[in-house]
């Protein structure tokens, strides 16, 4: 009976198969380091490499990884609180439904006054910059060892649990995109913890701390970094606040949780979304008011697409007959549903896409034009949305077949109009 909803091979390999996962793993630990190792030289130039390599021995604190371990617990001890309501996730292959505890944003509010309690109480948050390589040590560590349990569990995991994405067969692919689809410990949910606590509200701890190294070496914030920190900070806000909407997301339904996302979440968000941050403390930045104000507006621009858009859909997702979405057009699937054409999902394919890479420009411009390492957010994420693109085309051509291909002759631009 079970058989018929066991979790099919997986057949189409992505990011280059068993080779590209192997590249992948070596290269994202390699890339954060070598990010930060360039940001701490005085040129912070793309072009020194490789940038001058501290001791191994130098980069283990037990120290540290007790203080990552620590953070990590409080936001575990969090998420269980009884506190906020608990919803279900999308239906299974098997027809259940997953129940999730929605209070990412309780945990911020706490997460905060904790923070405040230990700054009155002469708690250096600076301490986090002067062991920014140790802690990206520590997470490092942590991501691989908590992917290899993850790997470990899931061979142990009944064939329905599996996640579409990663059953190949290969180990070290299953390893990279997670051979588990939602591995839980009873009612924990690891991936779905992962994604929006420790590693989001972390990054905004990070970025926290940078402004007040900055503020111990300069005696007040630059506007700059005052900049860097609010957008980010809204960005984060918005996530925990709109928590609910992660449950549909490719990340929560068809990835597994494997090494791309313990690594993502708990290291790659942390110590790289953080970088602007990182690089004023060093390399300050005189920003005219104007330019301030331009910043500002062009973040604006990009909060508003990325936000209204996916209000947009997921309120129509939600309830298609909502007065906010009724006037939308739309076209039928054979799935039953529908998609839009007009509103934003009119525009282009991916409107919300296109809001979060204005947003990253916006987050990269106070650290000036001199520099191109500031803005290697903006690539990176640019490449990332692209290729995130491609991977839901490819599966809503398969979930919609000749809708979508109605929906895509219809509205021809995928992410940037009249462009791509
Ligand atoms: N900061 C970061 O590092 C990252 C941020 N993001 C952001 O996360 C957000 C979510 O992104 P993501 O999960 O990739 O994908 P989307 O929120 O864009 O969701 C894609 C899904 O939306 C549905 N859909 C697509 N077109 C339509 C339409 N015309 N009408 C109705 N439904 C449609 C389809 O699913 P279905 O039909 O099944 O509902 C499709 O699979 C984005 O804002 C993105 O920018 C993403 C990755 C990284
Ligand atoms: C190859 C490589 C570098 C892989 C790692 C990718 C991950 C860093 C990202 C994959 C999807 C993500 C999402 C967010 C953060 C980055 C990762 C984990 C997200 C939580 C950021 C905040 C947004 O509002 C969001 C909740 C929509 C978003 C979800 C996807």
């Amino acid at each position: 009976m079970m058989d018929r909803y066991k979790t099919p091979r997986t057949k189409e390999l992505e990011f280059g198969g068993p080779l590209g996962a192997m590249i992948l793993i070596f290269l994202m630990p390699a890339t954060i380091f070598y990010l930060l190792l360039t940001c701490r030289t005085e040129q912070a130039s793309v072009l020194n490499f490789p940038p001058p390599l501290p001791p191994l021995s130098t980069l283990w604190s037990p120290h540290t990884f007790l203080l990552l371990l620590a953070w990590v617990g409080l936001q575990a001890a969090l998420y269980m609180l009884p506190m906020g309501k608990v919803t279900e996730g999308i239906v299974l292959r098997d027809k259940s439904r997953l129940q999730y505890r929605i209070n990412a944003f309780h945990a911020m509010g706490v997460t905060a006054l904790v923070v405040g309690a230990g700054l009155a109480a002469g708690l250096r948050l600076s301490y986090i910059y002067d062991h920014f390589l140790q802690l990206a040590f520590s997470a490092l560590l942590l991501a691989f060892g908590l992917s290899f349990l993850l790997y470990f569990k899931s061979l142990f995991a009944p064939e329905t649990t599996l996640a579409p994405g990663g059953n190949s067969g290969n180990p070290i692919y299953d390893f990279f995109m997670g051979h588990e689809l939602n591995p839980r410990i009873g009612s924990f949910d690891l991936k779905y913890f992962c994604e929006l606590r420790p590693g989001l509200l972390g990054w905004a701890l990070v970025n926290m701390a940078m402004l007040m190294k900055e503020t111990e070496l300069r005696g007040s914030p630059s506007l700059a970094m005052l900049l860097v920190n609010a957008f980010q900070l809204l960005y984060v806000v918005d996530a925990l606040w709109n928590e609910e909407a992660i449950l549909t997301t490719m990340d929560i339904v068809h990835d597994g949780f494997g090494f791309m996302l313990v690594f993502g979440d708990l290291a790659w968000v942390p110590f790289t979304y953080s970088l602007q941050a990182y690089f004023l403390v060093n390399h300050p930045q005189k920003l005219s008011l104007p330019m301030a104000v331009g910043i500002l507006l062009l973040n604006g621009l990009g909060y508003c697409i990325f936000r209204s858009a996916n209000s947009q859909k997921n309120t129509f997702r939600r309830n298609p007959n909502d007065p906010r979405v009724t006037g939308l057009k739309t076209i039928p699937t054979a799935t039953g549903r529908r998609l839009l054409v007009s509103g934003w999902w009119g525009f282009v394919r991916h409107p919300n896409y296109l809001g979060d890479i204005i947003m990253a420009l916006a987050w990269s411009l106070p650290c000036g034009l001199t520099h191109v390492l500031p803005y290697f957010y903006v690539f990176y994420f640019t490449v990332l949305l692209i290729h995130r693109e491609a991977r839901d085309e490819h599966q809503c051509l398969r979930k919609y077949g000749l809708a979508w291909q109605e929906y895509c002759r219809r509205v021809p631009y995928r992410i940037f109009p009249y462009l791509y």
